[in-house]
Order: C-alpha cells, then structure tokens, then sequence
C-alpha cells in the first residue's frame, strides 16, 4: 500500500517512520510512503505556503494554490488513492473506518499547518475530512501517522503472528483483555492462576470474559454499539457477578 504525506515537514513525517513494525514494512517494500513539500509547489522567491486570513482573525491560512499542485502530483504517482484531509473538523477515526481505509490502493494525506487551510481547497481536492480525537494539534503530521500506523497493522505481513492480539480484540469492538508476564508473582499480586494452567479453551474464555467485562465497565457506549452472542451475554453475567460479589 502507498501512503502520500503533504507536509511541509517531511523529515518529521519520515523519521517517525523509520521505527518499529512500519519501519520494517516500509523497508521491505509492503509499504511504500512518500512526502510532497507544498513548497515545493510554490512560485515565488520566498516559497510562501500562508497568508493572513480574510475577515482578520489570529495566525495564518494555508495557501490553497501550493497544496493543490502538490495533491495533483501525488494523485498522478498513486492513481486511485483516497486524498483525507486531518483536521478536527473531520470525522473522529475508529477501528472500523481504519479496516475500510486499509482496502484503499492508496492514501494521500494532507497535514495541514497554522489555523487550517484555505476551505477552496478542501471543496477542490479532498475527498474525507478525517480526526483522530476531539483535541486541536499543531499540525497534521501526527494525526497522519497515527493513521498510517493504524492502517499499516492490517496490512498483510506487517505484524509477526504474535503481535496481533491486541488488534484482534479491538476490532472485534471490545477492550483488550490483561496482559501478563514473569515474574509469577511481584509485590504479593499473582497472575491469574487460569493463564498458568495451560488450558487454552478455559484461557480463550476467561481472556474473552475480561475483554467484555473490561468493557462494560469503562467503555459501555462501546458495548451498546454492538450486539452480543448468547455465549458472550453468558459471559458477561458471570464477570459482573463476580464485579459484585
Ligand atoms: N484531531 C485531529 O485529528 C487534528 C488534526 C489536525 C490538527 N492540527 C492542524 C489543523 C489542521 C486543520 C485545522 C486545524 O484547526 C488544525 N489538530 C488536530
């Protein structure tokens, strides 16, 4: 999959990325990611990418003509990519919108900078409008590699087998279960003795029983979203006996 990143700071965009399971696919060519500079679109001498706002206001606007020659670029290097643009304004991203963009030939990203973007640009250009939570940042970058990290994992042969649990459970629209590791014991807690009896079926249950009953208790309005099998309500009555008892 090919991500395109419109950035006036590539260098922050490709030293994040150089790390980790993306770093890896990135190197072994499953993931192929490219920056645009807008100033490189640009035509005067100062390779100006802002301006002052119309109607006044504080900060700067960034220039629509710079980011419209870059995205014709990128969308000439990734034919059918989706061009997203980050912005609070957008959609709040989850793990369903992650899994749908993941199918995409390709993604071309747009960070925006400063107070936001010229809105002509937007209309001309973007196809999604897209936020990674309710919180206003300094830029786009982060929140276009926080999508790129998430997408990434989906891809095939990104994740080693034995990494993919914590995903599994998420987008199966629950919590993750607890984690545990040695020592056995540390400062007088004891892991859970079903994890050390070697019983997969009786594991499998007892993680599924924490990841719905974790659930229920901090994220409900995940829950509600989502309808459970008679074999997870089951599941679920018992984890909040026990919560009572
Ligand atoms: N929640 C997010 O996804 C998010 C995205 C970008 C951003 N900052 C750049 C920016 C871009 C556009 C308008 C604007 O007001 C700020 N901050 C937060």
């Amino acid at each position: 999959m090919r991500f395109d990143v419109l950035t006036i700071f590539p260098d922050m965009v490709r030293s994040a990325l150089r790390e980790g399971v993306v770093g890896r696919a990135v190197q072994q060519g499953r993931i192929e990611l490219h920056c645009w500079n807008p100033r490189d679109f640009t035509q005067d001498r100062h390779r100006t990418v802002d301006d002052r706002p119309f109607g006044g206001g504080p900060g700067m606007v960034m220039k629509a003509e710079p980011l419209m020659a870059a995205v014709a670029a990128a969308r000439q290097a990734s034919p059918g990519a989706r061009v997203i643009y980050l912005s609070p304004q957008g959609r709040v991203l989850d793990q369903a919108a992650v899994a749908d963009m993941a199918q995409a030939p390709g993604l071309i990203l747009i960070a925006g900078r400063y107070e936001g973007v010229d809105e002509r640009f937007i209309n001309a250009c973007v196809d999604e409008e897209w936020s990674i939570g309710d919180y206003v940042l300094s830029g786009g970058e982060l929140p276009a590699l926080v999508l790129i990290d998430a997408v990434s994992r989906l891809l095939p042969g990104t994740l080693g087998h034995d990494e993919s649990a914590a995903q599994d459970s998420f987008s199966a629209g629950l919590l993750d279960y607890p984690h545990y590791t040695r020592p056995e014991e540390l400062q007088r807690q004891r892991v859970p003795a079903v994890l050390m009896s070697g019983d997969h079926a009786r594991i499998a249950r007892w993680r599924k029983k924490e990841a719905l009953g974790r659930t229920w208790e901090r994220r409900p309005d995940l829950l509600a979203r989502r309808d459970l099998t008679p074999e997870e309500a089951t599941l679920l009555a018992e984890y909040r006996q026990e919560w009572e008892a």
